[in-house]
């Protein structure tokens, strides 16, 4: 019960609201985007409101009754797609980094996921020719694409110029952005907020305890398991995992994660202290569904790198930064870094958390996994 008075410092330190006057139940931009990415998951279209407002439908989640309705709507729909996957379809990317496909009169779902898909590129080659818009503005098509990205849906949307977007939003219920207040939001990550930490005894370790830390955009959490208790004024011994659930929970033999992971805790627990980040970066930021379909194109011989691309994702897609920002949370300022891969130690010294030394991680090679890291190793700069 809250038995505060109201703009007490107490009421707002708890609330965080800033003047009790001017408080507000309504979502902020940061809160809006999150029942945004919720409603492209379900395939419930979004408006970004601006100068040049428009409606926006993820192509993954598009159901033939609202193509439907939304080609009755009249104007161009366009579907933006990553320069990525534009390169694979060839097609124009004119606005640098994403494409808009004028989406053709009788338009089907099936032509919008085969734009959008790369599953069946080698059975039915021939998608195009695509013809691309070309000048005009772009940046509503950007923020789209980032809003699907981040959604952890395939990266492509289909936009719609809409005039009378606020209306048109208001009748049919639909989630409404501030176009030119979204960009910065999107363009950040989230603040991390330690929610709580517990003891965890494991088999690496029995002084072991979980921390969990949230961001306040609805997104994942992310974990820090710390081994002992390590001295913040020394490196600490850390490493910086991704979640891979067919490798950590699974024990597929596609990749070395789940070897890493185990070796990474038991190198802490013989040391007696260290800090392993759990970061729910699944598929190297792209999401597990995606990871699959990365799989499956792998299964068509395209390497892990070029199956990312197919689909319109870079290489990789982590920000570890996030990483850094745990680590300094926990009053870490220096590691000894578990890792074979140098953008991880880029990264860090980049967000003022010194590496003192790299040490490698090397386990877990099988027949099935050898191609995998020669990939890596060739194409992403992992050192062999
Ligand atoms: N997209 C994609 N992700 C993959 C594939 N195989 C594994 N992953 C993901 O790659 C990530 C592996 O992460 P890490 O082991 O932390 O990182 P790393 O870049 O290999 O670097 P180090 O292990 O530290 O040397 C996990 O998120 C896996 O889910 C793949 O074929 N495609
Ligand atoms: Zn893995």
């Amino acid at each position: 019960m809250f038995q505060f008075q109201r703009n007490s410092l107490k009421y707002r330190k708890i609330t965080g609201v800033k003047d009790y006057k001017k408080m507000t139940f309504s979502p902020d931009i940061t809160e809006q985007l999150a029942r945004a990415r919720a409603d492209l998951r379900m395939g419930v279209p979004v408006v970004f409101l601006g100068d040049a407002p428009v409606l926006v439908i993820a192509a993954e989640t598009l159901t033939p009754q609202r193509l439907s309705g939304l080609l009755a709507l009249g104007g161009e729909p366009v579907l933006a797609i990553t320069a990525r996957r534009a390169e694979t379809l060839k097609a124009r990317a004119y606005d640098g980094t994403l494409a808009r496909v004028l989406l053709p009169s009788d338009a089907t779902t099936r032509w919008v996921q085969g734009v959008a898909d790369p599953a069946d590129d080698l059975r039915n080659p021939m998608k195009g020719p695509m013809k691309c818009a070309r000048g005009g503005d772009a940046t509503a098509h950007g923020a789209a694409l980032q809003l699907v990205k981040s959604a952890r849906l395939l990266p492509a949307a289909i936009v719609l110029d809409l005039p009378n977007a606020a209306k048109f939003a208001a009748e049919h219920g639909l989630t409404t952005l501030l176009l030119q207040a979204s960009l910065p939001v999107l363009a950040v990550r989230s603040p991390l907020h330690p929610v709580v930490n517990a003891r965890l005894p494991m088999e690496a370790s029995e002084a072991g305890r979980l921390h969990i830390f949230r961001p306040d955009d609805g997104g994942e959490e992310h974990y820090a398991i710390e081994v002992g208790r390590p001295d913040r004024a020394k490196p600490v011994l850390a490493r910086l995992h991704s979640a891979c659930f067919t490798g950590d929970v699974m024990g597929s033999l596609k990749c070395d994660c789940g070897p890493q992971l185990h070796a990474a805790l038991a190198q802490m627990g013989s040391e007696g202290h260290g800090v392993l980040l759990y970061l729910n970066q699944e598929g190297r930021g792209i999401g597990l569904a995606n990871k699959m379909r990365a799989y499956s194109l792998q299964d068509q011989g395209f390497d892990t790198v070029e199956a990312n691309h197919r689909l319109g994702f870079e290489d990789d897609e982590r920000d570890f930064r996030i990483g850094s920002d745990i680590l300094k949370s926990l009053g870490f300022s220096a590691v000894r870094l578990l890792t074979n891969n140098p953008r991880k130690v880029e990264m860090m010294e980049a967000s003022g958390v010194k590496v003192a030394e790299r040490v490698g991680l090397k386990v877990g090679e099988n027949r099935h996994n050898t191609a995998y890291l020669a990939t890596k190793a060739a194409k992403s700069g992992h050192l062999l």
